[in-house]
């Protein structure tokens, strides 16, 4: 199977923090990977990796089967979707949501004088239609809700049909009905044909979608666990990841978990 993201030995530090350590794992055409682990596991850090926004201090990152450092990233970048809230942060507030959506075919924020096609017009209206956010389209970013701005951002990172889809915590700040949504968007999308490869950032094994095939397991900034779901995430591996005793349930493809 052809290989979409390899990391071979990668660390970053800043100053004396060490925030991915000796991280090497392999990512292939057709799986759709979660990654879980508490606060400050690295799991950002290995998110804007992998999505060409940082580069490592050691080792080697490829993405699509160009080495990071050796490739122009504004060249990468629109091969591969991202939505994150490091990334939220760097988007102006005034940009209104249709813009902030069809920007990303030019891998920019912020419109200025860039030519779109028709076809560009009519991906960005299906892809709000289709996260329930149409009715937002003339709104200014800066003022929607939490959830409003994580579905535009979704929206967003897939306006380029990417290769890799990176979703650094997407549930984050959704309701109920909101993250049963995103679920089944996140499935729709896993099961299709053409479906991107998927890399997941989550906090809780309850936003797994049910699509999902692989989960990471990182905890200070090591890995304690990566490969397909049933060996990967199992109550040992939750436990040693999150410091407590947990026991995992798995029902209709979707996972639970809580202490013992
Ligand atoms: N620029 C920086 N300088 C020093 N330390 C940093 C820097 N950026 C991040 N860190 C630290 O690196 C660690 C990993 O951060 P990261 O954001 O990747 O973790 P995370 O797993 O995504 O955490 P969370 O679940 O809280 O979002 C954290 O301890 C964080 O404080």
């Amino acid at each position: 199977m052809t290989e979409v993201l390899g990391l071979d030995g990668v660390s970053l530090r800043r100053g004396e923090n060490v925030l991915l350590d000796d991280i090497t794992l392999s990512i292939s055409e057709g799986e759709h990977w979660v990654v879980l682990g508490p606060n400050g596991a690295g799991k950002t850090t290995l998110a804007e990796i992998a999505a060409g926004r940082m580069h490592p201090s050691a080792g080697t990152a490829t993405i699509l089967d160009e080495q990071l450092g050796r490739v122009d990233v504004f060249e990468l970048r629109p091969r591969i979707g991202y939505a994150s809230a490091a990334l939220a942060s760097r988007i102006p507030q005034g940009e209104t949501v249709f813009d902030l959506v069809i920007t990303s075919a030019h891998g920019v924020v912020g419109r200025w004088t860039e030519e779109y096609e028709g076809q560009d017009d009519e991906r960005a209206e299906a892809l709000l239609w289709a996260f329930g956010v149409s009715h937002l389209r003339d709104r200014r970013f800066g003022t929607l809700s939490e959830g409003e701005k994580k579905r535009v951002q979704i929206a967003r990172s897939l306006m380029t049909d990417p290769e890799i889809l990176i979703l650094d915590e997407p549930a984050a700040g959704l309701d109920l009905g909101g993250r049963e949504e995103l679920m089944r968007a996140l499935t729709e999308i896993m099961s299709s044909k053409t479906a991107p490869v998927v890399l997941m950032v989550t906090h809780h094994v309850e936003e797994i979608p049910a699509g999902a095939t692989h989960a990471l397991l990182l905890k200070a900034g090591r890995i304690v666990s990566a490969g397909p779901l049933e060996v990967s995430l199992t109550p040992e591996h939750l436990s040693e990841t999150f410091g407590l005793p947990v026991e995992v349930h798995r029902d209709g493809g979707r996972f639970h978990a809580r202490a013992v």
